[in-house]
């Protein structure tokens, strides 16, 4: 059941960004383009959220503006509504994603609203970005737990995956967002999910707050699963446990798929430069182990 090949979708100048200190739109987009260079073919470089909420996200539309294409990329944003989504096509986004979360607590202090309001509001993002010829991915968040609500019963993240699957949207990344999640419980929950999702429609997405991420990808790959989601350098923190670490770096990641013989079609160092590259503008070192000890 193990894929192959595995498809990495680049979170970090979206994901893990938004919870770093701010940088130069310059910086942003010499990211993409380094992504680019390393191979990386799915980059969520932008989100079209209000800039009074993510001030660090104010810049998308420039940055997707003014990022030099690279022939098989897609470049995607982050749309919570019809307004977001109108400014993504406006700036050329190839794809975008609507979010909501398993978790009412958590959708309430995210995105305003409730479960139900937010599958309302996706809906008229659907119908327009489907009439656009756009692809919608579609986020669920808290899926191994809640900051606010700690445990999220597993029926729950399968309703919501399924809801936003039957919307139309073509993927469905399930988001450990504070990354509690551990092998077992990760990989149950994967094979409830899939029980209303097809397991090739479903992508992880797990941060690596208590560093659990890479194994729980691994309990996972048995499923079949075959899309991640990683941050490179492991970029961004996390808003509700000071000082922790954030996203999964991709670095990290590619170096174990590459050991388990699964074809990325990254190249390792050209990612570890770009990782240390966007980190010491940040004025930090990078969060990726792998990029340290290549690096040294
Ligand atoms: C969703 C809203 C906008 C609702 O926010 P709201 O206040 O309920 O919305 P509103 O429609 O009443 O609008 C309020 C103001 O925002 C503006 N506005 C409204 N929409 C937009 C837009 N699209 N772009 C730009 N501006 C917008 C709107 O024009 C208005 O401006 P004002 O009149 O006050 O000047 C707000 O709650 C928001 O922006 N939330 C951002 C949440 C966010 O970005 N969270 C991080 C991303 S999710 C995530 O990281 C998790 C994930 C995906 O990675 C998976 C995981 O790890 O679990």
């Amino acid at each position: 059941m193990t894929p192959n090949k595995v498809s990495i979708f680049e979170v970090g100048a979206r994901d893990g960004l938004q919870n770093e200190l701010p940088v130069t739109t310059q910086d942003k987009i010499a990211l993409v383009e380094a992504l680019g260079r390393a191979g990386v073919k799915r980059i969520e470089a932008a989100s079209f959220v209000s800039p009074k909420w993510v001030p660090q996200m104010a810049d998308s539309g420039d940055v997707l503006r003014n990022i030099s294409r690279q022939d098989g990329v897609t470049y995607s944003a982050l749309t919570p509504n019809l307004k977001g989504l109108e400014l993504a096509l406006d700036a050329g986004a190839d794809e975008v994603a609507i979010f909501g979360a398993a978790s009412q607590s958590f959708s309430q202090r995210n995105i305003n609203c409730s479960i139900e309001e937010s599958i309302e509001r996706f809906a008229p993002v659907m119908e327009r970005a489907i009439a656009a010829n756009i692809p919608v991915r579609g986020y669920v968040s808290c899926v191994l737990g809640c900051p606010y609500e700690g445990d999220i019963a597993i029926s729950e993240v399968a309703r919501v995956s399924e809801i936003l699957y039957k919307m139309g949207c073509y993927e469905i990344s399930l988001g450990d967002t504070i990354g509690v999640g551990t092998p077992a419980n990760a990989r149950r929950m994967v094979e409830a999910v899939s029980q209303k999702v097809p397991v090739d429609k479903l992508a992880l997405h797990f941060h690596d707050t208590y560093g659990q991420a890479l194994a729980n990808i691994l309990a996972c790959l048995e499923t079949g699963v075959s899309v991640i989601d990683s941050s490179v350098a492991g970029l961004g923190g996390c808003p509700y446990a000071k000082g922790a670490s954030g996203n999964l770096a991709t670095e990290d990641l590619v170096y174990m798929l590459n050991g388990l013989g699964i074809e990325t079609g990254i190249d390792l160092h050209l990612l570890a430069k770009a990782g240390n590259t966007i980190s010491q503008a940040l004025g930090k070192s990078t969060g990726s182990k792998v990029a340290r000890a290549i690096s040294g």
